[in-house]
C-alpha cells in the first residue's frame, strides 16, 4: 500500500528518527513551530498547525526517500547525500553535524599517506566515497576495478582495524575522541559535512517549501546575529557606522538631545566583543547587545 495516498496534501517531511543529528532537528522543528505529536513507536507523524507529515528515517535513507521524491523535504547531512548519490536541491546549510569523513589508520602503524594503502583493505559505511577517492587515487574510471579493496560495516567503524578486519577505515571525526580511543590517526580528509535541509526537484508543495526555508533561515540568522543598539554624537556616524553597517542598513533614529543619534543594527555574533571594543573607542555609549530569538530575513 502506498503510503502517500493516506497522506492526501500533506508535505512529507523526512526527519532522521535517531542519533546526532536528531535532537538538533527536533529543536529547529520547535523554532520553526511545526507542531506535532508522535505516538510511541510511531514513525510518522501529522503536523498539528500545517499540511505536513513528518517521517521519522535514518538519516542515511533520507536521501533516497527525497530522491526519489517519496518525501518532499529532508534533513540529514551533506555526507549521506553523497553517498547515496542522488539528484536533490541542497537547499540550506543548517550549520550543525559539522564532522569530516576521514581516512584513518592505526597510530604509529605502517601507513602515513593514502597512497600506501592502495591494494590494501578499507572498512567504511561510505562504501561509495570511500570507491570514489580510491578510483581517482589509483587513476581507474568509476566502476572499474579497483586494487584496493573496499567492505561495509554498518556502525562501530572503528574497531575494525584492531580486530583485523581492515587495514585502514573511513569514518566520521568531530571531536576526534573516538578516533584517539581506538589507536587511530586521520591521514586524508574525503570530505567535509553538516547538516542540510535537501528538498525535491519536484516537491508537492512549492509555497510550503519556501515558507519552512525562510523560517529555518529566520532561525539560522536568529543564531548566527545579535542586535547592538547604542547612542552616539551624530558627526562620528560616518566612522561608527562601518563597525556596524548592518545587514541591509543600520536604523538610525535621532534622539531628543541635539547632535546625538541611536543606532540598531544587527551584528555577526562571533564578532561582538571586538565591535563593542570599537565602537566604545569611536566615542558611541550606552551600548547594548540583545539576543535575536527569532526573525525572517
Ligand atoms: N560525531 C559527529 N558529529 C557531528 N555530526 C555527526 C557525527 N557523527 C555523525 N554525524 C552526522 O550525523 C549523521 C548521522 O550519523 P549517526 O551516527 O547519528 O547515524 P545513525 O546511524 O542514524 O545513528 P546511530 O549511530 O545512533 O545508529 C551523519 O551522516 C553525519 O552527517
Ligand atoms: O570524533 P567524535 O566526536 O568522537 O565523533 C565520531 C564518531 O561519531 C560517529 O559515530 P556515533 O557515535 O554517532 O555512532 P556510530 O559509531 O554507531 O555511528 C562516527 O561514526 C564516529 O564514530
Amino acid at each position: 500500500m502506498d503510503l502517500v495516498n493516506y497522506l492526501p496534501d500533506r508535505l512529507m517531511f523526512a526527519v532522521p528518527k535517531k542519533g546526532r543529528l536528531y535532537e538538533k532537528c527536533l529543536s529547529l522543528l520547535k523554532g520553526a513551530d511545526i507542531q506535532f505529536h508522535r505516538s510511541n513507536r510511531l514513525d510518522i507523524a501529522i503536523c498539528l498547525n500545517l499540511p505536513i507529515a513528518l517521517i521519522f528515517l535514518p538519516a542515511a535513507d533520507i536521501p533516497t526517500f527525497v530522491g526519489e521524491g517519496r518525501c518532499d523535504i529532508g534533513i540529514t547531512g551533506y555526507d549521506q547525500v553523497m553517498e547515496s548519490a542522488v539528484d536533490v536541491d541542497m537547499g540550506i546549510d543548517l550549520n550543525f553535524g559539522k564532522c569530516k569523513l576521514q581516512i584513518q589508520v592505526p597510530r604509529n602503524g605502517a601507513y602515513q599517506k593514502p597512497e600506501q594503502l592502495v591494494g590494501k583493505t578499507i572498512v567504511s559505511t561510505f562504501t561509495n566515497l570511500t570507491r570514489q577517492y580510491f578510483e581517482k587515487l589509483e587513476g581507474v574510471k568509476s566502476g572499474e576495478p579497483l586494487k584496493t579493496k573496499i567492505k561495509y560495516v554498518g556502525g562501530s567503524v572503528e574497531a575494525s582495524c584492531a580486530l583485523g578486519v581492515g587495514d585502514a577505515i573511513v569514518d566520521l571525526v568531530e571531536s576526534g575522541e573516538t578516533m584517539k580511543a581506538a589507536g587511530l590517526c586521520a591521514i586524508e580528509t574525503v570530505l567535509a559535512t553538516s547538516a542540510h535541509l535537501i528538498v525535491s526537484r519536484h516537491p508537492s508543495q512549492p509555497q510550503l517549501v519556501d515558507l519552512i526555508k525562510s523560517r529555518l533561515e529566520g532561525l539560522l540568522a536568529a543564531q548566527k546575529y545579535v542586535l547592538c543598539n547604542y547612542n552616539a554624537p551624530r558627526d562620528r556616524l560616518p566612522e561608527l557606522l562601518k563597525v556596524t553597517p548592518g545587514r541591509r542598513a543600520a536604523t538610525v533614529s535621532p534622539l531628543e538631545e541635539e547632535n546625538w543619534v541611536a543606532v540598531s543594527s544587527m551584528i555577526l555574533r562571533k564578532e561582538m566583543a571586538n565591535i563593542l571594543d570599537h565602537l566604545k573607542k569611536l566615542g558611541a555609549s550606552d551600548i547594548l547587545v540583545m539576543e535575536i530569538s527569532n526573525c525572517r530575513v
